[in-house]
């Protein structure tokens, strides 16, 4: 992908782990409604390509993509508390909005964060905690129905719905990443449905690298890292995207230290 790739939410967690992770890999278009301070860019990035936008705005979305090969589109609320007239407005109307703009100014490919929480009504009480567990097989692929535990997860999987209308409307390549929990230097500490789900910031970054790089159609994949515990497959992201995790939260104790040799 030699045109520039537009990062909407850049200053937020995911945002900052792709940066870290290949921000000289890529020419960048950076875009938060929040000013991005200069230790949040990659270098060379160009005053002109920092962009502070609601993506709500559709002519500011429209002029952010001008000359943009792929997007990938974070910016949201991403709390699963959050309350439904801000997923409504930053998740739902902000997905539309990037989505049309992406057809709009010619753009290939977007790749879209969703999230666990867009299925975490599968974690039913009879399946809890043992689901979490390196003995216990139970998998979601991305071929499920979406099964939203929280208003949030409703906001994600009717992003991912979006994104197959693009697809099928517009033609636009769409990937919707349904991230697990992403923290950086070590798994989360004493939860065992966060190791279960870790993304690491390098494999955060790889991943969405991937997404960047792939050929598809609409996809839906799952984004954690290589856990020995696991409820998501990775198998698509593999198999589509080239996704190789390099980390495992099982190299960890519970409370997050390295074991040994890790
Ligand atoms: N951090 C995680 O473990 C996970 C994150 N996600 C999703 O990934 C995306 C990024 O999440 P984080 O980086 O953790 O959140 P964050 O809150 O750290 O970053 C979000 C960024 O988007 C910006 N933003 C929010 N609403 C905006 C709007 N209407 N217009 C323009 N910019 C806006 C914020 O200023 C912020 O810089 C979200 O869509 C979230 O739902 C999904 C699953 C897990
Ligand atoms: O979608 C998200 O999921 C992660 C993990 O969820 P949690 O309920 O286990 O914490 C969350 O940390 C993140 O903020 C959210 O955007």
């Amino acid at each position: 992908m030699d045109d520039p790739v537009l990062l909407t939410g850049a200053g937020g967690r995911v945002g900052q782990a792709i940066l870290h992770g290949i921000g000289e890999a890529h020419e960048w278009r950076l875009l938060d409604r929040e000013p991005l301070s200069s230790d949040r860019l990659p270098p060379g990035v160009a005053d002109d390509d920092v962009v502070v936008a609601d993506v709500t705005d559709a002519d500011a979305m429209v002029d952010a993509m001008d000359g943009v090969g792929a997007v990938i589109h974070l910016a949201g609320d991403p709390r699963p508390e959050a309350p439904w007239n801000s997923v409504l407005e930053n998740n739902i109307d902000g997905t539309q909005t990037v989505f049309a703009a992406a057809v709009e100014a010619g753009v290939e490919k977007v790749a879209f964060a969703s999230s666990n929480h867009a299925v975490s009504a599968y974690e039913t009480d009879e399946r809890t905690p043992e689901m979490y567990r390196s003995d216990d097989d139970f998998r979601l692929d991305g071929s499920e129905l979406p099964r939203p535990g929280n208003l949030y997860g409703v906001s994600k999987a009717a992003g991912e719905t979006l994104g197959r209308y693009y697809h099928d409307a517009e033609g636009l390549s769409v990937v919707c990443v349904r991230i697990g929990n992403l923290t950086g230097g070590h798994p989360p500490r004493n939860y065992e449905r966060g190791q279960a789900m870790w993304l690491s910031h390098r494999d955060c970054a790889h991943l969405f690298d991937r997404c960047i790089r792939a050929e598809y159609d609409y996809e839906i994949v799952y984004g954690i890292s290589d856990n020995e515990r696991k409820y998501y497959s990775i198998e698509r992201a593999k198999e589509v995207l080239g996704y190789d995790p390099k980390d495992d939260s099982a190299e960890y104790t519970l409370d997050g230290e390295p074991k040994d040799g890790a």
